[in-house]
């Protein structure tokens, strides 16, 4: 039975993509699933005027794709949602707002609890927080949470100014910092995979891990996100924040409980061991790439709104390397970009050869070779898991090859996860932080992150440099060649 929460939500940028697009669908499927009921209400906001009841046909509108629309659920969903036209940098609108929320908290007896959505453009990410406190939109009896889209600060100075604007106004634990692949069903799954089998949580380290490789490959390219996308990179879009994030939950030491404290404690601890590089140690152990022309599409530096000069990297890969005592030793391979073979997120955890090859014995006049264990976690479009192992061939002779022990969802475990934005809706609004990037976190990552841009800013690259269809530039695939490694995912796969 689901649990109903009560709050009202405050949401700036209700009339952008982000909440059009996944925002109100989001909240409807929490709706038909009765975590949200009576309870609710959305003051939606922004600078156009628009009605309350043309905001409501918009949010029916945003929600009208979904399937299984319980009858008369969207109508009565719609009901919930106000709208207050209202510019962000006028302090003098937040009082307005103050007294549609207190009308609405009364209406619909929500016990002062309140979320603050921001889905706008960062550069107003401070200036909200900070009029919400001084015109004292926070109440004094139930919650005040704040959720905050990606992303978060440019860099590290940037990033810590805005964690000290917010702070000034919402402590730590008020804070929901969103990193949507943290809502993703298999990215949740490696910790029940990795904490709830002896058997993987038992081999999870430098004895019998080999390396592992973490994929987010897009096959689009920038469409029509050229204005934030050539400002930001593939190394600030995908790996400060998705990357170091997936990074850390596959690195940290066992949480003392599954509580979003403890889990907090262990991925900041891994994030700590990440080797901060020199600028020469991430000159030799980061490759970045911009893509050319394709045969449907223009190279990167003449799609709309890029920059014809742009030197914008659309795909990074990485070697990382954590300093501790359970992955010292082992490289984290990681790379994201656009234009690339195919959409799909992966994990691939490759383990160690046997350390006798006893089936390769020369007397056997053998050519064949054991293949590693790989442990691969399907994060997107299939969502599951395959461990490869060593089999014998049925047949006469005594030949080995790598067999899959698979498990994947089907589409109606498929159709049971929710969507990330929904899962993490709703976790903010029960005050679940686990699935949220802490400012540790954060920081930690910029740190890191910041050491690469800064070289690659002042360095002038060779792009283009890899073709629309394959799996980046030459030079990903030398980053573990010159290790005696390969991708597990490559082209013939
Ligand atoms: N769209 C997406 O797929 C994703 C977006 N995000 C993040 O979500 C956030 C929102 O993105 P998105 O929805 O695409 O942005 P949009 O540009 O589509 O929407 C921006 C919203 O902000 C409002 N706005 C702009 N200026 C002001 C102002 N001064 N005062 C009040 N409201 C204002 C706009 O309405 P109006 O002009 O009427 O004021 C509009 O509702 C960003 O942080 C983005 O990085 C993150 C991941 C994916
Ligand atoms: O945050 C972002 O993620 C998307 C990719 O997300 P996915 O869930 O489709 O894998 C990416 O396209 C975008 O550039 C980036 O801002």
């Amino acid at each position: 039975m689901a649990k109903e929460n009560k709050a009202v939500i405050t949401l700036f940028g209700a009339t952008g993509d982000l909440a059009q697009r996944k925002l109100y669908p989001s909240l409807f499927n929490l709706y038909q699933k009765g975590y949200l009921a009576e309870h609710f209400a959305l003051l939606g906001t922004s600078r156009r005027p628009v009605s309350d009841e043309e905001f409501q046909a918009m949010v029916e509108k945003s929600i009208s794709g979904i399937d299984e629309v319980q009858a008369g659920n969207a109508q009565a969903f719609a009901k919930h949602f106000f709208y207050q036209s209202h510019d962000v940098t006028k302090p003098e609108h937040y009082e307005v707002l103050k007294e549609r929320l207190e009308k609405l908290d009364e209406q619909f007896e929500t016990e002062g609890n309140r979320l603050f959505y921001m889905s706008m453009a960062p550069q107003f990410f401070g200036t909200i927080a900070l009029n919400l406190k001084k015109q004292a939109l926070l109440t004094d009896d139930g919650f005040n949470r704040l959720v905050i889209e990606k992303p978060f600060g440019r860099d590290f100075a940037s990033a810590k100014a805005l964690n000290d604007e917010l702070s000034q106004t919402f402590k730590e634990d008020q804070i929901f910092r969103i990193d949507h692949y943290l809502g993703k069903e298999m990215i949740q799954n490696i910790e029940a995979l990795r904490f709830g089998n002896t058997i993987i949580e038992s081999l999870w380290n430098n004895r019998y891990i080999d390396n592992i490789q973490v994929t987010l490959s897009e096959k689009l390219g920038v469409e029509e996100r050229a204005g934030y996308y050539d400002h930001s990179g593939a190394l600030r879009d995908m790996v400060q924040n998705h990357i170091m994030q997936v990074v850390a939950q596959l690195a940290m030491e066992q949480p003392v409980a599954f509580t979003d404290s403890d889990v907090r404690v262990e991925k900041i601890k891994a994030l700590r061991s990440l080797r901060l590089y020199t600028p020469s140690e991430a000159a030799s152990n980061f490759v970045r790439g911009q893509y050319d022309a394709g045969a449907d599409n223009p190279d990167y530096r003449h799609e709309d709104g890029v920059d014809p000069q742009s030197n914008t990297e659309t795909f990074v890969a990485a070697k990382l390397m954590f300093d501790n005592y359970r992955w010292s030793g082992v490289p984290f391979y990681v790379r994201t970009g656009k234009k690339l073979a195919d959409k799909f997120t992966r994990i691939d955890v490759v383990f160690r050869k046997p350390l006798i090859d006893i089936f390769a014995n020369p007397r056997m006049a053998s050519e064949q070779s054991l293949k590693s264990n790989v442990l691969t976690i399907y994060v997107e479009p299939q969502s599951g898991f395959a461990l490869r192992v060593n089999a014998k061939t049925a047949g006469q002779g005594f030949q080995t090859e790598p067999v899959d022990l698979e498990y994947m969802q089907n589409d109606s475990s498929k159709k049971e996860a929710p969507e990330p934005y929904e899962r993490l809706f709703h976790d903010a609004l029960e005050g679940n932080h686990t699935n949220f990037a802490s400012w540790s976190e954060i920081a930690y990552a910029w740190k890191f992150v910041d050491v690469v841009r800064k070289l690659w800013d002042i360095e002038e690259p060779q792009f283009p440099n890899y073709t629309p269809g394959t799996m980046g530039p030459a030079a990903s695939d030398e980053l573990l060649a010159r290790d005696g490694r390969a991708w597990v995912y490559n082209l013939n796969h």
